[in-house]
């Protein structure tokens, strides 16, 4: 936790530099302005991730970050297609692109780890995800603690930026979405943080106080489904299921399902959530948008706290409404928007 508060810094650092761009934008055009959100949040997403996973070395993981965003795009352009065994070897162009761009990511991971590595005598490993992840494992602990290759260590950074930067930009950007569709929610929301925050930029403590503020996830969720297979044959709800079998479990439909959550499944309501997560639904797991048990998500405080800061600090400095949102969720790992948000926002300074 009082990792997390360090990284909060980060947070709020990076999300000031954004809303003070936003503020030159509004002050030029007289205090009200229409901005693509989605695209700025991914953006933020990007910065913040690249600082907490790389610490000083973030601009090197930045273009880390975009190389690896570059495979991703690749990847997914032939996501929906047959894919025809044996494919991914042949020298086409789409491969050709593909392997000198993991190439690229690879050799700049290794030199950000081996940089941090020949610092640490001097200034430690650092604090950042890199850092943790390679004091967890150094050599000095003996082998009571897990020891990676280089290869591992690369895969989870490639892993933190994966798992980490859609999911929880698309978290802010409906968050925002269902904001500016629900001015009383705003409004609420900004009296709440209005009292424990003032015009400061909120700290961990002033974020535990907000009774409001509670990112409704069930509402937003960027992830639609999760699967898993089956280890041993199993009876499950009165239905056997054979070893090997694959099992789709859709969060979008169970956390709109009226059994569980009651008649008003469908609705945004803040307040669902006021004496916990375990106590929103008849189920105590019944909120899967971070899935549920060992393989839950490991980044599931660290996009909450996130989503909280940059909440709190917009509506701290703008009143939002989005008439021209053209609602087309679009399914592609995550739910995006497909033609994005965009938001007109008025100053609340100027
Ligand atoms: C709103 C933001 C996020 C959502 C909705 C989300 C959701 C999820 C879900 C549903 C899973 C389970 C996937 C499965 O089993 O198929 C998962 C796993 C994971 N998440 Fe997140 N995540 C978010 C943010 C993050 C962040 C910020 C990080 C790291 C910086 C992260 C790291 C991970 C990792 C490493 C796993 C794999 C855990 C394992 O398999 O043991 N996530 N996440």
């Amino acid at each position: 936790m009082d990792k997390l508060k360090m990284m909060m810094m980060t947070m709020s650092d990076c999300s000031r530099s954004m809303m003070s761009e936003w503020e030159s934008e509004l002050g030029a055009k007289g205090g009200l302005a229409e901005i693509e959100l989605s695209r700025r949040f991914e953006e933020l997403t990007a910065d913040v991730i690249s600082h907490v996973t790389f610490g000083s070395s973030y601009k090197e993981g930045k273009q880390v970050f975009l190389a690896q965003r570059e495979l991703q795009f690749l990847a997914f352009s032939t996501f929906l297609t047959v894919q025809i065994p044996g494919f991914s070897y042949l020298l086409t162009m789409k491969n050709f692109k593909t392997w000198s761009l993991d190439k690229k990511v690879r050799g700049m991971l290794m030199d950000i780890i081996m940089t941090q590595h020949a610092n640490k005598d001097v200034v430690g490993y650092g604090n950042d995800l890199l850092g943790l992840l390679l004091e967890a494992c150094a050599p000095e602990h003996g082998e009571s603690r897990p020891q990676l290759s280089m290869d591992e260590i690369i895969d989870e950074c490639k892993t933190f930026f994966f798992a980490g930067h859609d999911t929880t930009s698309h978290l802010l950007t409906w968050t925002m979405f269902l904001l500016s569709t629900h001015p009383d929610w705003q409004e609420k929301l900004r009296e709440d943080i209005a009292m424990e925050c003032g015009d400061e930029v909120p700290t961990g403590d002033m974020l535990n106080k907000l009774k409001m503020v509670n990112i409704d996830p069930k509402a937003v969720q960027p992830k639609t489904l999760i699967r898993r297979k089956v280890g041993t044959d199993i009876e499950l709800g009165g239905i056997k299921l054979p070893e090997g079998a694959l099992l789709t479990i859709p969060i979008a439909t169970i956390h709109r399902d009226k059994e569980v959550w009651g008649e008003d499944a469908d609705e945004f309501r803040l307040e669902r959530f006021e004496n916990g997560v375990t106590r929103a639904a008849k189920h105590p797991d019944a909120l899967l948008s971070f899935s549920s048990g060992p393989r839950s998500c490991i980044g599931q405080n660290f996009a909450m706290i996130k989503a909280k800061v940059v909440i709190a600090m917009i509506l701290q400095r703008f009143f939002t409404l989005s008439p021209k949102y053209v609602h087309a969720p679009t399914d592609v790992i995550t739910l995006r928007p497909k033609y994005g948000l965009p938001m007109i926002l008025k100053s609340l300074k100027l």
